[in-house]
C-alpha cells in the first residue's frame, strides 16, 4: 500500500463541535449523572462521605468507587416498582461476592450468563432457586452445573441447547429429581433504539428463537413434550441502554402473542413472562432515562390488555435490569499523567489556536472499553479541587498503545488541569470492570465500596504476580526454551500499571 504524503496537520483533526458550548460551572455534579452520595466539600469530590484524595492515596488509581447506598437503593427502587414481579439483577453488568450478597439479602433474583458467573454467585451463597442461566452457547459443563445446582430457570436459546439439556435432565429425573424448569428466549423482531452491538431482538443476530419464522413456537412445543423438561414460561430481551418504553411495550405485546400461540398449540398456560433488561441510564446530563415505576406501569398495562384479549391469565412478570442498578453508583478515579496540547500550528508558538488537550490518565480501554467499542459518552470532572480557570476543550485518553484508547471523546475541563490531578468519570458501574482486560499487561483496578464515611475493598487490585502466574515460563512450570542466562528482573508486585 502506498503511503500518503504528509498533509497539513489540521487535515485530519476533528473540530470540537461535539463538545458543545462549555458549561457555566465545570465542576458541577449533576445529580442525574453522579452517585447519590456525591458532593463537593471545600471543592473536593466526596463519595460515600470520603474525599477522593484519601481514596486514591489508600487504594491507588485507577480506582472504581462504588456507592453502596446508590447500588442498593436502585435495586430497591426496582423491587418496589415491580412488587408483583421478580426482579433479576443481570450480573454481567458487574458481579463480585459482595454484590451477590447484597442482591441476595435485598431479596432480588440474579441472572448469570456463563457457568462462571453462576459459580461465583453460588460460591457467595446466592440461593440457587433465585438464579437464571442465560447464554447462546452454553456448554454441557455449564448446563450440568445449572441442573445439579437446581437453579430457577435455564433460559434456552437454541435447538442445540435443548438437545444438550435433554439427557442431563433425564438423568436428574431418573435419579428422583424434578424436571428442569426452562424459559424459551424468543427473538421478537424489534429494532431497539440503541447501538447496533447491544440490540438483541432483531432477526439477524445470534440470540434466541425467532418468533417470525415460527422457531419460538416449535421450541416451546418441543420442550413441553419432553418429560424431563418443564416449560415455565417465555423470555424476551430487546437490547441495552434503551430510553424509549415503546420498544419494551412492543416486545411485551409480541411475546404475549406467543403465549397465546403456545396455548392454542398445546393447551398449556405458561406461568412466567420475563421481559429482560435494557433500561437506560444517564451518562450525560441531557440523558433522560425512564423510572422503574413508569416502565413497570406501562408493561403491566400492555400485558393485562393483551392477556385479556387472548383470554389468558396474566403470567408472573420478571425483568432483568443490570446497568440501571449497577451503572450510576460507581465512579472511576484516574490520575492525570501527560497532557498534550494539539494546536493548529507549531507547538510552543503562543497564539496558535488550541484544538484540544489530550489528557492522559493512568488507565484506559482496559478498564473502560465502552467508548472505543460503542462510541459511548461519559461525564468527567476534575475531582480533587475546583478551578476557576477558563475551560479548555479536552479528550481524556488512556495509556494504551492505541490511538482509539479514548475514555471521554470531547469535554471541557479547566485549562489549568495538570499532572497529578484526579479526574472522576461518572456512571462506570456497569460493563466497565466486568469488561476489563489486561491489554498491554495493565492490571485490573480494585473496586472500593463506600458508605457513611467508610470504605471496603470488595475487589482488590490485580497484581503482576496474579498475571505472571498464568504464564508457563514466568510461573516456572515449563521451560520451552533454555532459561535466560540473566535472572529475570525483580518486579514490584502491586500498584504498577
Ligand atoms: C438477556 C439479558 N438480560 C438482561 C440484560 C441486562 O441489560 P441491561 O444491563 O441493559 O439492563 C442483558 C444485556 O443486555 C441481556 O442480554
Ligand atoms: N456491554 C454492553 C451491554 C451489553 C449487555 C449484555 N447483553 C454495554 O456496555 O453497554
Amino acid at each position: 500500500m502506498r503511503a500518503h504524503p504528509a498533509g497539513p496537520l489540521h487535515g485530519n483533526i476533528q473540530q470540537p463541535s461535539a463538545a458543545g458550548a462549555p458549561p457555566s460551572d465545570l465542576g458541577a455534579l449533576d445529580p442525574h449523572v453522579w452517585p447519590r452520595s456525591a458532593e463537593r466539600i471545600d471543592g473536593e469530590l466526596h463519595l460515600g462521605g470520603l474525599p477522593v484524595t484519601d481514596l486514591a492515596r489508600t487504594h491507588g488509581t485507577p480506582l472504581f468507587v462504588l456507592d453502596e447506598d446508590d447500588f442498593r437503593g436502585r435495586a430497591a427502587d426496582f423491587a418496589s416498582a415491580f412488587t408483583d414481579a421478580d426482579v433479576h439483577y443481570a450480573s454481567k453488568a458487574f458481579l463480585c461476592g459482595q454484590v451477590a450478597r447484597w442482591i441476595a439479602d435485598d431479596g432480588l433474583h440474579l441472572d448469570a450468563c456463563s457457568g462462571n458467573e453462576l459459580s461465583l454467585a453460588l460460591a457467595a451463597g446466592f440461593p440457587a432457586g433465585r438464579i437464571a442461566l442465560h447464554g447462546n452457547n452454553k456448554s454441557l459443563v455449564e448446563l450440568q452445573l445449572a441442573v445439579d445446582a437446581g437453579i430457577a430457570h435455564v433460559v434456552v436459546d437454541s435447538f442445540d441447547e435443548i438437545d444438550r439439556l435433554v439427557p442431563l435432565a433425564a438423568a436428574r429425573v431418573a435419579a428422583g429429581g424434578t424436571p428442569v424448569p426452562l424459559l424459551i428466549r424468543a427473538t421478537v423482531g424489534i429494532e431497539a433504539h440503541t447501538h447496533e452491538f447491544i440490540a438483541t431482538a432483531h432477526e439477524d443476530q445470534k440470540f434466541g428463537f425467532s418468533l417470525a419464522t415460527g422457531d419460538a413456537l416449535t421450541a416451546a412445543v418441543r420442550v413441553i413434550r419432553e418429560p424431563a423438561l418443564h416449560l415455565a414460561g417465555l423470555h424476551s430481551h430487546i437490547g441495552s441502554q434503551i430510553f424509549d418504553t415503546a420498544g419494551f411495550e412492543a416486545a411485551a405485546h409480541r411475546v404475549v402473542g406467543l403465549l397465546g400461540q403456545v396455548h392454542q398449540a398445546t393447551g398449556e398456560v405458561l406461568d412466567e413472562l420475563n421481559l429482560g433488561g435494557g433500561f437506560g441510564i444517564a451518562y450525560l446530563a441531557e440523558d433522560d432515562p425512564v423510572s422503574p415505576r413508569d416502565v413497570a406501569g406501562k408493561l403491566r398495562t400492555v400485558i393485562a390488555a393483551e392477556c385479556a384479549q387472548l383470554g389468558l391469565p396474566v403470567p408472573r412478570l420478571a425483568v432483568e435490569p443490570g446497568r440501571a442498578i449497577a451503572g450510576p453508583g460507581t465512579v472511576t478515579l484516574y490520575e492525570i499523567g501527560t497532557i498534550k496540547p494539539v494546536r493548529l500550528g507549531a507547538s510552543g508558538a503562543p497564539g496558535t489556536p488550541l484544538v484540544r488537550n489530550y489528557v492522559s490518565v493512568d488507565g484506559g480501554m482496559s478498564d473502560n472499553i465502552r467508548t472505543a467499542l460503542y462510541d459511548a459518552n461519559y461525564t468527567c470532572v476534575l475531582a480533587n479541587r475546583i478551578s476557576d480557570a477558563p475551560p479548555a476543550l479536552c479528550r481524556v485518553v488512556g495509556k494504551h498503545c492505541e490511538s482509539g484508547d479514548i475514555l471521554v471523546r470531547d469535554l471541557w475541563l479547566p485549562s489549568d488541569v495538570q499532572p497529578g490531578d484526579l479526574l472522576a468519570v461518572a456512571a462506570t458501574g456497569a460493563y466497565c470492570w466486568s469488561m476489563a482486560s489486561n491489554y498491554n499487561y495493565l492490571l485490573k483496578p480494585p473496586v472500593v465500596a463506600v458508605r457513611g464515611g467508610s470504605a471496603a475493598e470488595i475487589i482488590r487490585r490485580q497484581t503482576l504476580s496474579d498475571v505472571f502466574a498464568l504464564d508457563a515460563v514466568l510461573a516456572g512450570e515449563a521451560a520451552p526454551s533454555p532459561a535466560p542466562s540473566q535472572p529475570a528482573p525483580e518486579h514490584p508486585v502491586g500498584a504498577q500499571r
